[in-house]
């Protein structure tokens, strides 16, 4: 029985023993966790006192700052204040009890924690310093009213449970620790002997049903010696006794020497100030700077810098930091000697681009353009223009050809290529029509002759219309242009006074007559200008109908005026030759009929075509500013069908049509080729004579416009440089002339007769001779405007220009050439004729001279003491130097002397020095060989 007894206690003991152990293994980890999460609480405290620290810091220091700042100024009243404040401030925090800071650290937690709802806090308070002290059962009354209400107590700060922290350790951060009076309380600042581990409360059962408060752990009763023998009560964590060496054999509080100077386990508070191992209080308490000192001395009168070793050395890591420059371990020393080693820079590191072909718009370039142009230095370029025999600078403009040369040595082609103007982007609009959208046009005819041999009177007929009534003096005054209708088809005339407005279409390069009508009156015959107006229209190339009018007057001689008609070149039909002559009268209208009839057939045989279905493009007839009106231009439509609202450009003029007028004065929307029409909407007056352009951008018109008032007037005359004797051989040579084109004039017929024959006997086969016109008679205006219009040279002979043709030459750069007797213009115009010729030259042997001695002089180089063995030696005239009739050299002489003095030449039989150009190479028994080159003549 006893034995059974004793079986059952040992196997009850057995079994309490299991549960024992198995609740120790459970204690332990529990107590390993809550370990794990004091570790995290005391970092983030830790991380939390540094984060504060650094603040205090910063704020210090910008104190420090803003005090160095108003060193610097005068401070004014407010600022005396502030400073006075502040440092009122300061001197009362410096005055406070140390101990005290760590309470504050501990308020600042509790007035967070008292936020969180009380029902989650543990039966703890946290307690201001000056209550630490007290007894244990006042704590023990905050315990158990934990909603307490006083409000002049502290909130009690959020402590989370045992349990909370052991279940979910990262789940609430961990609030700082608060203080806890040291001694007085167990692990997490509970009361010591309240309660048994994990928080349960004292006198609660405890774990296995044992009433806790009665007995420890394992039935040990309270306040008897614990687990391992350890004395009860008073004890932390473990069972220690509080006031005793602390977990992990730390000392206890109030010793030297433990950063947990009271209470054991974690919970001691922090309020030891001295002592080693972990030194946190120095980290958490605000850091003593060193001194701040302003330089501000009220009585000192300059202010005075004074050094601050840590303000350098903090300026340096900025510095350093700033450049990325993280410390000087051996990386970033290697890494600073490779910054300093030159990196290739781009330019380097691209391949080099090789220039093949450069451009040049203008006819010359400068040097530095040039470098530009084709990579290349200055001192290449002048280098190379150097050894070209040109000596130029970095601004010196070469000509296209020089800079080809240059260019070619570089191996790069240079080609000339024009920048697009607007002028280009005009002619580029033009373009060829297609035969398919030809038809036919009316031909426009110019009524030319004689003064007062019927001109405006025939037209007047044609036209119906009495013209001439209305005319100052029955003259006609100005250029008109009319179209006709005969049969179903039209004919437009321009009615001109004399030549200038023919001659000036001709210089402007516009032709707007198809066909001139040639009136010569039957009782006059042919007549100065009826002469000149045959030239005009041969020159011009236009056919010629005669129109032999006034045949109803009595004394009316047609044969007469055909058979002067045979002098010019002019054969009517009739008398076998192809020029179309009618008898007409614009009296009677008789042959008027019959004259239209021929300029429509000389038309046809013309194949007078247009499109007009393009934009329009004629030429300007008449010009002139209208007061009410603004700008009017008689425009001859050549091409196309000019619209309203089309932009137009002509010559200088340019704007959009605003309103057409016809030759009836009546108001058209539109006017087709061949049709004169009367242009409302020039922003300029524009020029008789100037081609009228419609473009289909405004913009461009302006463009051109605007291009050509700044180029216009230039690049005329330019185009129009007039043919003069200087210039006739390099024109020649340019390839510009083939042809010369003579205008003569002279006293008498006899005399422009021989002249002319003798002219036109001097045309060979590289140049030909063509008289425009040679007449008896002054040098009219008309002449040289003809003489500009074909760029032709004017000689007269025995006769001299009018005041008007004077002005006109002068102004239109006509060459006119005025001579007294014939063979002297004749030869004249052979020279001029001569420097057309390619000219030939030939080698003419002068002698030779014998090297006798050699002489070395300083500064002249080496003086060939020379013997003339035959004919002559020439200072100027080109040497070869002779070594057993080989050449070896081949120049000129730089000096020829006869004993001291310098000569021109030196005859055979005499002695002489001579020096060569540019050659020292001089021995006796040389000989010198003098030539020079002679043009052969033609
Ligand atoms: N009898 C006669 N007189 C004519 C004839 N044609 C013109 N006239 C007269 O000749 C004069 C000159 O005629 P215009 O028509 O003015 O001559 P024009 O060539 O135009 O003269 P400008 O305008 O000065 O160039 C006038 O008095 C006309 O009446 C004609 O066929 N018969």
């Amino acid at each position: 029985m006893a034995n059974v007894k004793l079986k059952d206690a040992t196997k009850e003991l057995v079994e309490e023993a299991s549960g024992i152990l198995e609740e120790a293994t459970r204690i332990r980890k529990e107590a390993d966790g809550l370990f794990d999460a004091l570790k995290r609480l005391d970092s983030e405290m830790n991380r939390q006192a540094e984060e504060e620290a650094a603040r205090r810091r910063q704020q210090e220091q910008m104190k420090a700052q803003s005090a160095h700042t108003k060193a610097f100024t005068m401070l004014d009243d407010d600022e005396k204040q502030m400073m006075e404040a502040a440092r009122k401030e300061e001197a009362s925090k410096a005055a406070e009890p140390a101990p005290e800071k760590p309470v504050k650290k501990a308020e600042e937690p509790a007035r967070k924690e008292a936020e969180v709802p009380v029902a989650e806090k543990p039966a703890e308070p946290a307690k201001p310093a000056a209550e630490e002290k007290k007894p244990a059962k006042k704590i023990e009354s905050y315990v158990a009213t934990p909603d307490d209400p006083d409000p002049s107590r502290p909130a009690a700060p959020k402590k989370p449970a045992i349990g909370q922290i052991m279940s979910r350790p990262g789940d609430n951060p961990p609030p700082a620790r608060p203080a806890r009076p040291a001694g007085q309380q167990g692990p997490y600042g509970r009361p010591a002997g309240q309660q048994g581990p994990y928080g349960r409360p004292a006198g609660q059962p405890g774990q296995y049903g044992r009433p806790a408060g009665q007995q420890g752990p394992y039935g040990r009763p309270a306040g008897q010696p614990g687990q391992y023998g350890r004395p009860a009560g008073q004890q932390g964590q473990f069972g220690r006794p509080a006031g005793q060496p602390g977990q992990y054999g730390r000392p206890a509080g109030g010793q030297a020497g433990g950063p947990r100077p009271q209470g054991g386990g974690f919970g001691g508070g922090r309020q030891g100030s001295a002592g080693g191992g972990r030194q946190r209080t120095p980290e958490l308490a605000v850091p003593m700077e060193k001194e701040r000192v302003s330089n501000y001395d009220p009585n000192k009168k300059n202010y005075i810098r004074q050094h601050d070793p840590e303000h350098v050395s903090r300026n340096r890591k900025q510095a350093s930091k700033n450049a990325h420059f993280n410390g000087y371990d051996d990386e970033v020393i290697r890494g600073g000697k490779r910054a300093r080693a030159k990196k290739p820079s781009a330019q380097q590191m691209m391949a080099p681009i090789k220039i093949e072909t450069a451009y040049m718009a203008g006819d010359t370039i400068t040097v530095r353009d040039l470098t530009e142009k084709i990579g290349k230095s200055a001192s290449e370029i002048i280098k190379k223009l150097f050894l070209l025999g040109n000596m130029a600078t970095i601004n010196s403009e070469i000509d296209f050809d020089t800079a080809q040369l240059v260019c070619s040595d570089f191996e790069i082609t240079l080609e000339r290529k024009q920048e697009q103007t607007a002028e280009a982007a005009l002619v580029a609009e033009d373009f060829d029509d297609a035969e398919e959208n030809l038809q036919p046009r009316p031909p426009v005819v110019t009524i030319m002759g004689h003064v007062d041999h019927g001109k405006t009177s025939l037209l007047d007929y044609i036209r119906k219309s009495r013209v001439t009534a209305g005319e100052a003096g029955g003259i006609t005054q100005h250029i008109g242009a009319y179209t006709v209708d005969v049969d179903g088809r039209k004919i437009t005339f321009l009615d001109t006074p004399g030549h200038e407005a023919f001659t000036a279409m001709r210089a402007r390069g516009t032709q707007a007559t198809d066909i001139a009508v040639l009136v010569v009156a039957a009782d006059d015959s042919v007549m100065p200008q009826t002469v000149e107006s045959i030239n005009h229209a041969k020159a011009a190339e236009v056919p010629v109908i005669v129109a032999i009018n006034k045949m109803d007057k009595p004394d009316a001689n047609p044969d007469r005026v055909k058979q002067d008609l045979t002098q010019y070149g002019l054969v009517c039909e009739d008398w076998g030759g192809e020029t179309i002559c009618v008898p007409v009268s614009a009296v009677t209208g008789q042959g008027v009929d019959d004259l239209l009839e021929m300029i429509l057939l000389q038309a046809d045989m013309l194949q007078l075509q247009a499109n007009p279905n393009r934009l329009g493009k004629g030429v300007i007839i008449e010009a002139k500013l209208d007061k009410a009106r603004g700008p009017l231009a008689t425009v001859l439509l050549q091409n196309g069908t000019l619209h309203v609202g089309d932009s137009i450009i002509a010559g200088l003029a340019s704007g959009k049509v605003r309103a057409l007028i016809n030759d009836k004065g009546e108001r058209v929307s539109e006017a087709g080729p061949s049709m004169p029409v009367e242009i409302m909407g020039f922003d300029d007056v524009p020029s008789a004579g100037d081609e009228m352009i419609a473009v289909g951008d405004d913009h461009l018109s302006r463009q051109v416009a605007d291009e050509r008032r700044e180029k216009i007037k230039a690049s005329r005359e330019a185009t129009m440089a007039k043919m003069s004797m200087e210039n006739l051989f390099s024109s020649i040579e340019a390839g510009k002339v083939t042809t010369l084109n003579l205008i003569i004039k002279a006293d008498v017929q006899g005399s422009v007769e021989a002249v002319k024959q003798a002219m036109e006997k001097l045309s060979n086969d590289e140049v030909k001779i063509r008289v425009l016109h040679s007449a008896a008679g002054a040098i009219t205006k008309d002449d040289v405007n003809l003489a500009s219009a074909f760029n032709a040279i004017i000689i007269g002979f025995n006769i001299r220009p009018d005041a008007s043709a004077r002005e006109a030459a002068e102004k239109q750069k006509v060459d006119v050439r005025m001579y007294t007797v014939i063979y002297k213009a004749i030869e004249d115009m052979e020279l001029a004729m001569k420097g057309m010729l390619e000219p030939e030259y030939r080698e003419v042997l002068l002698g030779h001279a014998e090297v006798r001695n050699v002489f070395k002089i300083t500064g002249s180089g080496i003086i060939a003491g020379c013997y003339v063995t035959d004919g002559k030696v020439q200072r100027n005239a080109g040497v070869r130097l002779l070594r057993d009739n080989v050449v070896v050299f081949e120049g000129k002489l730089s000096s020829l002397r006869h004993l001291k003095d310098d000569v021109k030449e030196m005859a055979a039989g005499y002695e002489c020095g001579m020096s060569l150009e540019g050659h020292n190479d001089i021995k006796e028994g040389d000989v010198v060989e003098c030539y020079i080159m002679e043009e052969i003549p033609r």
